[in-house]
C-alpha cells in the first residue's frame, strides 16, 4: 500500500520521490527524499494524512530532503483525486460552549495565543508596516513593502476614502491602515484588536506620531463594538473574518450593520473557499484554534436581509501565494533566531504553516476574497476601471 502511494505521489512530483522507511528500506527513486524515522508515523499518516504528516513533521519524525512546497502540492493533488480528505464537523463541544457564553472568552484566548507570540517574532518576517494579510503585487520586481502599500491604496480607493470620513478597522493588527490612512486623508480612524501586544504597539505609535486627536485603538472583541456608541461611514476588516468561526458569521454582519451609517461602505478581505468544504484540522489544532475558512456562499448568506448590498468581489488567490512565499523567505533568513528563541519544533511548525498555506492557494483550495458592500443600495458608486494583471509573475 505504501509503495503504491509513493508511486502515485511521485508521478505528480517533478523529479520524483523516494521514501526511506524506518528499517532503511527505500521505496521509489527520485530527487525528493522523504525519511520516515518511526514505524508509528506510517500508521498515523495512513489513518489521517494531513494531521499525521503535520504532527510527525514538527516533531522531526518525518524529514523532507527536497522542496517541501512541491512535495506538499503533489500530496494535495493525490489526496484530492483520491478524495481522502475528511470533512470538518462543528464539534458538539464548541456548540455547547457557545450556549454557555464561554466561546467569546475562549476565542479571545485562542486569538491572543497566536498574535501575542511577541512583536519581535513577527518583526522578523513581516514587512516594515507589520501587515499580516495578503499583499497585492502589480509587477514582478515589487518588494513585499511596496505590495502591502499597494494593497492599502486599493482598499482606500475601494472605500472611496474622502476627507471627513470616519473609518473603522475590525481586527486592525499592528495598525497599518489606521496609522496610514489619516495621514493621507483628513479622516478619523478607529481600530480594534484582541491582541494586547498589537494594542500597546498601535497606542504607542499613535502617541509618537501625534495622531491622538484622529486615531483610536481599542482592545476589544468585535461583538462589543456597539458599546462604543459610535457609527462609521467606512468599515474595513482585513484577515480577521477567518477567526469569527463557523455559525457566527451572521452575528458579525449584525454587528457591522449596527455600527455603519446608511450609505456607508464595508470592505471585507478574507480567505475563503468557493463552496463549504473540509478545513485543515492541523492548522486548527496548531496555528489557529477556532478558526474557520468560510465559503463565499456562507459569507453572502450571512449578510442577507441586513441591508447590505453587494458592489464587487475580487479574488487575489495568487497574490496570497506570493505573499506567503515572501514571508517564508524572510522566515528562513532568521532560522537561527527563531530556533534559539522558540525551539526546533516551533520552527518546524511555523515552517509547515507557511508552506502549506502557500500550497493551499497555489492548488486552489483557498482563495482571497475582497468583498465590497454598501449599506443600502448605492447607485452612484463609480465603476472601477480595472487593469488586468498577468498572474504569471506571481507564481
Ligand atoms: C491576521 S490579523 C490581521 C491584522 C491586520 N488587519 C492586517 O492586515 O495586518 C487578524 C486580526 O484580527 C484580530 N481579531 C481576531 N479576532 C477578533 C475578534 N473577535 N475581535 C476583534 N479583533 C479580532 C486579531 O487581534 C488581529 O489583529
Amino acid at each position: 500500500m505504501i509503495a503504491s502511494i509513493v508511486e502515485e505521489v511521485s508521478k505528480r512530483l517533478d523529479g520524483g520521490l523516494c521514501v526511506e522507511l524506518p528499517d532503511g528500506k527505500v521505496l521509489g527513486a527520485g530527487k525528493c527524499k522523504v525519511r520516515i524515522k518511526d514505524k508509528d508515523v506510517i500508521k498515523k499518516v495512513l489513518k489521517d494524512p494531513e494531521m499525521g504528516f503535520g504532527e510527525a513533521y514538527i516533531k522531526g519524525g518525518i524529514e523532507v530532503d527536497g522542496d517541501l512546497e512541491s512535495f506538499l502540492v503533489a500530496c494535495t493533488c493525490y489526496l484530492r483525486e483520491k478524495d481522502e480528505d475528511k470533512s470538518f464537523r462543528n464539534s458538539w463541544g464548541r456548540m455547547l460552549l457557545k450556549y454557555l457564553g464561554l466561546l467569546k472568552f475562549l476565542e479571545g484566548k485562542e486569538v491572543r495565543r497566536h498574535y501575542d507570540l511577541g512583536n519581535d517574532f513577527y518583526q522578523l518576517w513581516l514587512d516594515s508596516s507589520m501587515t499580516y494579510s495578503c499583499a497585492f503585487f502589480s509587477n514582478k520586481d515589487q518588494s513585499l513593502e511596496e505590495a502591502q502599500a499597494e494593497k492599502r491604496s486599493i482598499i482606500y480607493e475601494k472605500l472611496q476614502l474622502t476627507d471627513g470620513d470616519s473609518l473603522l478597522d475590525i481586527g486592525c493588527g499592528w495598525g497599518s491602515i489606521i496609522l496610514e490612512a489619516p495621514k493621507l486623508y483628513n479622516i478619523e480612524a478607529t481600530g480594534i484588536t484582541l491582541s494586547k501586544n498589537q494594542y500597546e504597539y498601535v497606542k504607542s505609535r499613535i502617541e509618537s506620531e501625534g495622531l491622538k486627536d484622529r486615531v483610536r485603538v481599542y482592545l476589544m472583541h468585535y461583538e462589543d463594538l456597539p458599546k462604543l456608541d459610535k457609527k462609521f461611514n467606512k468599515v474595513v476588516s482585513v484577515g480577521m473574518f477567518e477567526h469569527v468561526g463557523k455559525g457566527r458569521h451572521r452575528k458579525f454582519f449584525r454587528v457591522v450593520e449596527k455600527v455603519i451609517h446608511e450609505g456607508g461602505l464595508f470592505l471585507l478581505h478574507t480567505i475563503g473557499k468557493v463552496l463549504p468544504e473540509s478545513q485543515s484540522r492541523w492548522i486548527r489544532k496548531y496555528i489557529f484554534p477556532g478558526g474557520y475558512i468560510p465559503a463565499l456562499t456562507e459569507i453572502l448568506e450571512a449578510s442577507k436581509g441586513l441591508g447590505f448590498n453587494l458592489i464587487d468581489i475580487d479574488d487575489w488567490r495568487l497574490h496570497y501565494y506570493r505573499t506567503l512565499r515572501e514571508w517564508r523567505k524572510r522566515f528562513y533568513q532568521h532560522t537561527r533566531d527563531v530556533v534559539q528563541k522558540h525551539g526546533e519544533e516551533f520552527f518546524r511548525m511555523w515552517e509547515l504553516y507557511l508552506v502549506s498555506s502557500a500550497v493551499s492557494f497555489l492548488t486552489g483550495s483557498n482563495h482571497l476574497f475582497q468583498i465590497l458592500f454598501s449599506k443600502g443600495v448605492l447607485n452612484n458608486y463609480p465603476i472601477m476601471k480595472r487593469q488586468f494583471i498577468v498572474n504569471n509573475f506571481v507564481v
